[in-house]
């Protein structure tokens, strides 16, 4: 097998052909991975700089994102992943590659998401910027408001679920809070997975829609795994029935739903809604709780902070009735460990992946040239953990993000977790407010604390990365507020 054909898809960079048999292309090719490439002054691990399985198998390992944290403690701001493949985890690395100006468009690894179906997520250029003014809508701070009540419905589910079971999975209860939600404000119908947990383990099975192939072989062997049961199809069974019977509110699906192309005037077409729908589910439940469990499991490892917190909330809210999103967002403790809690592992935490398009002047990053095809990429955690923009970037510090008794309103120009740009996250909003009101209501609430507190200090906070990182288990016990 020679090196060419694991090379990443676009593949652009090739040494002359001047040996015929195998064994001495295949050294030939290494010889110029290695030293005559155009990316060869950049380092990385050895094999990286062969053969793009080196980077695949470090995605198997499921700590890509904590060794990318190392690589680039070790190269600096730019490593080699893959011989066409660079990640970069500085402010002009971030600032460069993500501008609207830029010569850079999603990379094709994007086509491994929704397989079969059409997407935006996966889309560029014109179509995409269709479907995001389309969806921009759904999403406008107006039509939030119009959500705050549903957030505040399945919060107080939450609560009184939590509450009354005294015992949880703290990661799968939260993945079913916002799946609830999601399906909720997007389809008009909750999947209600806090109430029915049981569906929540055929929804897991979700995940492999990653990975088609793997998909693929399991449903040669089990019928399992064609039953309409994973996120996919409840998605878009959620978007039919939808679509067959309107809720009458403005859910997010509605606005695609009712859209008509801009060049045929016609309605989308299925497949494509299909698209839209698997992403949203994805993109808007997952990260969230991730991010809440993230955060959640921080507090509870720091009673300094837990505390401050618990004091916040308890001493500017008096029931669960009290809490709404106007007051909540402006209180600085809470926002603070939302920030912590995304800078210190944020859901993107591995390898955002972009390619440099064809254009005009050289693109450069750190006095590199990057030529057109090449696949760059910001690690998101070694970003948020380089102590050049983040003093003790291991620890959990809120009070980072607050100055004179303020959240810090510029932020920090390396705070990332939701990328940047024009594919930036669209629910960024959303997450935040979602994130809000449900930290306010279960620190007014309850007292959550860890089930085995030497296990989770021993073990740490192993969420691995699968491009949206997976949360660990995290057993809770937890008591009405105040209780013995
Ligand atoms: C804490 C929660 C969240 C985080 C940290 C987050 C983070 C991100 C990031 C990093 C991206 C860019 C991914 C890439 O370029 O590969 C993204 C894209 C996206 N997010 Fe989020 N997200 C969150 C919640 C949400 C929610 C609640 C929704 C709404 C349903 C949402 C919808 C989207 C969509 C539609 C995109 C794709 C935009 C595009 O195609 O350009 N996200 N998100």
């Amino acid at each position: 097998m020679s090196t060419s054909t694991l090379q990443s898809r676009s593949a652009p960079h090739r040494p002359p052909n001047f040996c015929s048999s195998l064994p001495s292309q295949l050294a030939l090719l290494i010889i110029y991975d290695v030293f005559f490439h155009p990316l060869a002054g950049i380092p990385g691990p050895f094999w990286a700089k062969v053969t793009d399985l080196w980077h695949a198998r470090q995605m198997a390992t499921g700590v890509r994102h904590k060794l990318l944290y190392r690589l680039h403690q070790k190269y600096g701001p730019l490593v080699r992943l893959g011989p066409n493949t660079v990640s970069v985890d500085t402010v002009e690395g971030l600032n460069k590659i993500f501008s609207a100006t830029a010569p850079i468009d999603k990379s094709p690894f994007y086509q491994s998401f929704t397989p079969g179906f059409k997407s935006s997520f996966s889309s560029t250029g014109s179509v995409f910027k269709e479907k995001k003014s389309i969806l921009a809508q759904a999403f406008s701070q107006k039509k939030l408001d119009a959500m705050e009540s549903s957030f505040m419905h399945h919060t107080n589910t939450l609560c009184r679920v939590l509450k009354t079971d005294k015992e949880a999975e703290l990661d799968e209860s939260l993945s079913a809070f916002t799946i609830d939600i999601l399906s909720d404000v997007c389809f008009g119908e909750s999947f209600d997975l806090l109430h029915h947990p049981e569906e929540k383990k055929n929804i897991t099975r979700g995940t492999l829609w990653r990975w088609p192939i793997l998909q693929k072989t399991l449903r040669a062997f089990s019928h399992k795994f064609s039953r309409r049961d994973y996120p996919a199809h409840r998605a878009i069974g959620a978007m039919i029935k939808q679509k067959q019977k309107p809720s009458g509110r403005e859910d997010i699906f509605n606005y695609l739903l009712s859209a008509t192309q801009r060049a045929t005037g016609r309605p989308f077409p299925d497949s494509e809604m299909f698209g839209e729908a698997i992403v949203l589910f994805v993109a808007g439940s997952d990260t969230t709780s991730t991010s809440l469990l993230t955060i959640l499991w921080h507090l509870m490892s720091d009673k300094r902070a837990y505390d401050a917190l618990a004091n916040e909330i308890r001493s500017n809210f008096k029931s669960i009735d009290e809490i709404n999103y106007q007051e909540a967002q402006h209180l600085p403790y809470l926002r603070a460990v939302i920030e912590e809690g995304l800078r210190i592992l944020p859901p993107n935490s591995g390898f955002i992946p972009r390619q440099v398009m064809p254009h005009d002047t050289p693109f450069t990053l750190h006095d590199r040239v990057l030529p057109v095809g090449t696949e760059i990429g910001v690690a998101n955690l070694a970003l948020h953990r380089n102590p050049l923009y983040f003093s003790d970037p291991d620890d959990f510090v809120p009070e980072r993000w607050i100055k004179d008794g303020k959240i810090v309103k510029a932020g920090n120009a390396a705070f990332s977790p939701f990328s940047k740009g024009p594919r930036s996250c669209l629910g960024r909003t959303m997450a935040y407010m979602e994130m809000t009101l449900v930290l306010a209501a279960l620190f007014l609430e309850l007292d959550i604390e860890f089930k085995d507190p030497e296990a989770e200090a021993k073990h740490g906070f192993g969420a691995r990365d699968a491009f949206v990182l997976v949360r660990p288990m995290v057993n809770v016990i937890v008591k009405p507020r105040g209780e013995e």
